[in-house]
């Protein structure tokens, strides 16, 4: 096989279950959708394809991982999908809406009230409680709470005891269960998390994955999280699996013995050997 050959078999891989119930036609299925996204950097020489040809479908009410090596894309996939960052070409779908294309208002406007965000430095005040914190970004956006919602996710999220406690009272995975309540608090179409639990001890990380997990099944949340670790991945419903920009795999119910026995067979360029 020529090397033309193989990059026009690979640019057939994608994640799109099945078009018919694709988000572009606004069906509930799908969360988010990508579709040929390609997002490259820099010109030249020193051009980046981060992103080449990703086809996608995030199933709304499930729990989706992003794995893959060191600069593989995740994150770029992950901020494109949020509207962070433009797309080089291709089209996303927030649900039923078409982001690639959007004028900055309306794409700020639609990450404010459709996408809640969990990264890895929590991006809590310091200053302000735990509830506070929690409410902050509807506060900022002028919109009331749905008190009987906002009570539903901080009992989840087991913190209804320390609601009046600023974050340095609070240990790490307490207040990355605050960063996750506050991601849900405006009920949105979709979380992302980026490494959400990167920077906590395994004890607090497993307790933020079993919050997040019962969000999904509790509270019919949608989240896809990028990680390293086979171990949080195998909280999820589904892993992505991508290498050099690409969807190489993909893997359902997986367990983190699974993840790593795939990760295993991945060569030094990520790709399934
Ligand atoms: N702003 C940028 N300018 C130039 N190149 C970039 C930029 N952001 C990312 N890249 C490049 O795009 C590729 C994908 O990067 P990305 O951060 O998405 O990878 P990743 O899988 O999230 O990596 P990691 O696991 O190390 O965080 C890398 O080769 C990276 O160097």
């Amino acid at each position: 096989m020529t090397s033309q050959e193989q990059t026009e078999e690979n640019t057939v891989t994608t994640a799109v279950a099945n078009p018919e119930t694709g988000g572009s036609g606004g069906h509930a299925a799908v969360a988010a959708r990508t579709e040929n996204v390609t997002k490259a950097y820099g010109e030249g020489e020193t051009r980046v394809l981060a992103l080449d040809q990703v086809s996608l479908d995030i199933h709304r009410g499930a729990f989706t991982a992003i794995m893959g090596p060191s600069g593989s894309g995740k994150s770029t996939l992950m901020h494109c999908l949020a509207g962070l960052d433009s797309v080089t070409s291709g089209r996303i779908w927030i649900g039923d809406t078409e982001i690639t294309g959007l004028k900055d208002k309306k794409l700020t406007r639609l990450r404010r009230d459709n996408i809640g965000f969990i990264f890895q430095a929590f991006n809590l005040l310091p200053t302000l409680n735990a509830i506070e914190n929690i409410t902050l970004p509807m506060d900022i956006a002028g919109r009331k709470p749905d008190q009987e919602w906002l009570d539903q996710v901080v009992t989840t999220v087991g913190l209804a005891d320390r609601l009046k406690h600023r974050p340095a009272e609070l240990s790490g995975g307490q207040q990355q269960r605050v960063a996750v309540a506050r991601a849900l608090a405006s009920r949105p179409e979709i979380i992302f998390g980026d490494e959400p639990t990167g920077n906590l001890d395994s004890r607090a990380g497993a307790e933020v994955l079993r919050f997040l997990r019962r969000s999904v099944d509790d509270l019919d949340q949608t989240i896809v999280m990028v990680t390293h670790d086979p171990v949080a991945a195998a909280y999820a419903d589904r892993i992505v699996f991508l290498a050099d920009g690409r969807i190489v795999d993909e893997m359902t119910e997986p367990t983190a013995d699974r993840v790593l026995d795939r990760m295993r067979h991945f060569d030094g360029q990520g790709r399934v050997s």
